[in-house]
């Protein structure tokens, strides 16, 4: 048997040949071992073994290839994946690309760069790379419905954190941008229903002519409130945050509204009370408040329902109200009707005079916060002499007007009448001196 085995095998070994190859063999591995870890330095070998690694790695069948479709299935739902790759990867894009698609849109300022199909974007993400391309379907009459789809490729061992992080991370992104994008609607009674126009109001807190440091200071309540929706949840309270703005005519409560509603792209519903007449009726305009919006009363004072029934003497100056409804019991039915939803709400009051209203109105947690807006002083006047007349910095005539404000009362809608008058800011700044003088020469008389 064993000698038909040597004439089938001729080199076939014995045992013990065997295992004195496999001696030699590991002591020769060990050797080589101890060689390159003592004689090779340790940066040396890092990077030999990256690239080895890197070598296996990038070998193409381990590269995998997502593709995004434009839409779903043969079905024409857009796919919300291909809408995310169309916004997200035109920021990726860097002055090295050769070939892109480039378009301006009607109502734009700027001009919209786009993925060409001939040029692959690479994008980076906790520190991986993944290329993207867009195929074009040029087939004429194709039974395919698609005219565009991405393909996403990464190799294979990041399967998973493209499909935890990565694409997510696209998504949320392209969530951002649209949110950024959205212009906010202003919503008004009429009779039974909201109707909406776009809000087109300008002011922003950059145009605002206000104490930089409750400037700030309603920049970051706002912006706090934006980031806890998850903290309000778990606390059990609805996300919401109540603004009460109180100052003179003229003094910029209207502006901080659009300003507040254009920082947090929420819909503005302007209510008007005079128009409501019981509480059934608030409830239903309340009710048809929808997503996160902004609920503006303004003037709130002039509505008998809020007053202070505890001060006896303002009641003989009020229009007498229709008694109909409790604004205060009604907005906490509210608060339990939507603090089952995500949605944010915000509510506004204005008001000329705060001490008019009823003071359950107003406790924290109804009105978390009091802004009051008033007389133009230097440091408001300051971003007014910048934002009307582009002067920064120190200015003489500016620092003399600064002085002015403090002996007298106007507001910063009587001073940007002024300046608006005159295209030259010398002659500005000239006017409103003037104007200020005759000011305080009236008052003083
Ligand atoms: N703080 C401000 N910063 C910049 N502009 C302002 C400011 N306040 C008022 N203005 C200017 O004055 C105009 C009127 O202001 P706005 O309507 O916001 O005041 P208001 O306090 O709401 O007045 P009212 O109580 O009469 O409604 C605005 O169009 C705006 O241009």
């Amino acid at each position: 048997m064993v000698s038909n085995m040597r004439k089938h095998f001729p080199s076939f070994a014995s045992a013990s040949s065997w295992f004195e190859v496999y001696a030699t063999l590991s002591t020769f591995t060990m050797l080589i071992r101890t060689a390159f870890n003592e004689l090779i330095p340790h940066q040396i070998r890092s990077f030999l073994v990256s690239k080895l690694e890197a070598f296996f790695h990038s070998q193409p069948n381990n590269q995998i290839s997502l593709r995004i479709n434009e839409f779903w299935h043969d079905r024409c739902d857009d796919n919300e994946l291909f809408l995310a790759a169309l916004e997200y990867l035109p920021t990726r894009i860097t002055s090295t690309y050769k070939s892109l698609k480039v378009g301006k849109l009607e109502n734009e300022k700027h001009l919209n760069l786009a993925v060409d199909p001939s040029q692959e974007v690479v994008d980076e993400f906790e520190g991986t790379k993944f290329t993207w391309k867009l195929d074009e379907n040029s087939e004429e009459n194709s039974r395919h419905i698609w005219k565009e789809a991405f393909v996403l490729t990464f190799d294979e061992r990041n399967r998973e954190r493209v499909l935890d992080r990565y694409i997510p991370h696209v998504l949320k992104t392209y969530e951002a941008m649209k949110s950024e994008k959205r212009i906010p609607e202003i919503h008004s009674r009429r009779g039974y229903q909201w109707t909406n126009r776009k809000l087109s109001h300008p002011a922003t807190f950059d145009t605002l002519a206000l104490d930089p440091e409750l400037k700030q200071a309603v920049v970051d309540d706002l912006d706090r409130f934006l980031k806890r929706k998850e903290f309000y949840k778990k606390v059990g309270k609805p996300w919401k945050r109540g603004y009460l703005l109180y100052g003179p005519p003229g003094t910029g409560k209207s502006s901080l509204i659009a300003a507040i509603a254009n920082h947090l792209k929420f819909d503005v519903y302007d209510l008007d009370l005079s128009s409501i007449n019981s509480d059934s009726d608030l409830m239903e305009a309340m009710r048809d408040i929808s997503r996160s919006s902004i609920l503006v009363i303004e003037d709130i004072d002039c509505n008998e329902e809020v007053h202070d029934r505890s001060n006896p003497k303002q009641d003989s100056d009020i229009e007498k109200g229709s008694g109909k409804f409790n604004l205060s019991n009604l907005l906490n039915l509210v608060d339990g009707l939507r603090s089952g939803g995500g949605d944010g709400w915000v509510i506004i009051f204005t008001t000329n005079h705060k001490e008019k209203i009823d003071p359950a109105l107003l406790r924290p947690g109804r009105m978390d916060m009091h802004i009051h807006l008033s007389f133009l002083k230097g440091k408001a006047f300051q971003i007014m002499a910048s934002k009307y007349l582009g002067i920064e910095g120190h200015h003489p005539v500016v620092e003399e007007i600064k002085g002015m404000l403090e002996k007298t009362q106007v507001t910063p809608a009587v001073v940007g009448e002024h300046l608006i008058r005159n295209e030259d800011p010398d002659l500005a700044l000239e006017a409103l001196v003037q104007f200020l003088k005759q000011q305080i020469k009236e008052e003083t008389q």
